[in-house]
């Protein structure tokens, strides 16, 4: 990003800011989605990408912006310098967010970039523009586990001042297995890209696997995109992508958004990065009442989660 551009974006998400409000969610094709996206789906809809784009979708909070690193990364042979050209949101544009915006507009910025670009979205399968699957476009999902993934969300939710009120913690689990939060169901989410994997040619990884073992990882999706890189590359990758370098990176951990969008005094966005956090945070009874219906919730399919238990 120029001097220039970087000016204009700072000045931008400040003005913006001032319009920023918790927004409230609005069911589209029964998905609930923050009203701005909902105003502006038929845009969203209408988007067609070049077959060289690549699409990383997840649900919120699943790992996208570690994914986004590992592939900007794998792009430019593990430069650093070259991916600290911006925040992660201008240089993999988020497909669905519209103003009034914490960060960059995702369509706005997609007109001004040349393909091959790489594209952030947290719809689920069935709301993604079909230009993508047309066009035989690379995808990437990532999938965390869900009871990790609901409490990263309700950090997210309290310190992002324009996503809907999380409400106390017990109402929220209750509101995360309803469904009832920004882009609607995980249990739904996860299911809709694991059904078309194969068909869509769609790479399914997992949280849990990326902090196992990130080489392995990163090394899959090398593969993935078709590269081959040298083994120091790939080392200096995994070393650039763990959660202590990016939270320090200022191109990584979101410190370009101003505070009064997220209040990091609440909750950081490079908040813990671990797997089992659940644990500190459900009480057995929640836990049992959470299980029950997720059995219930994914009793139509096999995938393999970890950590959940
Ligand atoms: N490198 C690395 N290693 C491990 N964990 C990481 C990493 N980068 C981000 N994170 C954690 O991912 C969570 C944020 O998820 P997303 O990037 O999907 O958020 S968003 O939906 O794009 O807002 C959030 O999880 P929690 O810490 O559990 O809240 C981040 O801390």
């Amino acid at each position: 990003m120029s001097e220039e551009e970087e000016l204009d974006y700072h000045t931008a998400i400040q003005k913006a800011g001032k319009q920023l409000c918790r927004f409230p969610l609005v069911t589209v094709r029964g998905v609930p989605l923050m009203c701005h996206i909902a105003d502006n789906f038929e845009h969203i809809w209408a988007f067609t990408p070049d077959p060289s784009d690549l699409l990383i979708a997840t649900y919120p909070k699943a790992g996208t912006t570690w994914t986004q690193e590992i592939v900007d990364l794998l792009l430019n042979n593990g430069d650093a310098e070259a991916c600290m050209r911006a925040p992660t949101p201008v240089r993999s544009p988020f497909l669905e967010i519209f103003s009034p915006k914490p960060i960059p507009s995702g369509l706005d910025l997609l007109k001004k970039m040349t393909p091959p670009r790489m594209i952030k979205t947290h719809l689920p399968f069935q709301l993604v523009p079909l230009g993508f699957w047309e066009n035989k476009c690379k995808t990437i999902y990532v999938a965390r586990n869900a009871k990790d993934n609901l409490v990263s969300y309700y950090h997210f939710d309290r310190m992002n001042q324009t996503q809907p009120e999380p409400g106390p913690w017990d109402s929220y689990i209750h509101k995360f297995m309803q469904g009832d939060v920004g882009w609607g169901s995980w249990y739904d989410h996860v299911k809709s890209y694991w059904a078309e994997r194969e068909k869509r040619n769609i790479l399914y990884l997992f949280y849990e696997d990326m902090k196992e073992n990130p080489r392995r990882e990163v090394e899959r999706i090398m593969r993935y995109l078709g590269l081959s890189l040298s083994d120091e590359v790939i080392s200096q990758i995994v070393e650039l992508t763990s959660f202590k370098s990016m939270k320090e990176n200022p191109m990584s951990n979101y410190s370009c958004v101003p505070k009064l969008v997220f209040d990091d005094s609440i909750s950081p966005f490079m908040r813990k990065g671990e797997v089992g956090d659940w644990r500190n945070h459900f009480t057995p009874e929640q836990s049992k009442m959470f299980d029950k219906d997720y059995k219930e919730k994914m009793k139509d399919v096999d995938i393999p989660f970890r950590d959940l238990i």
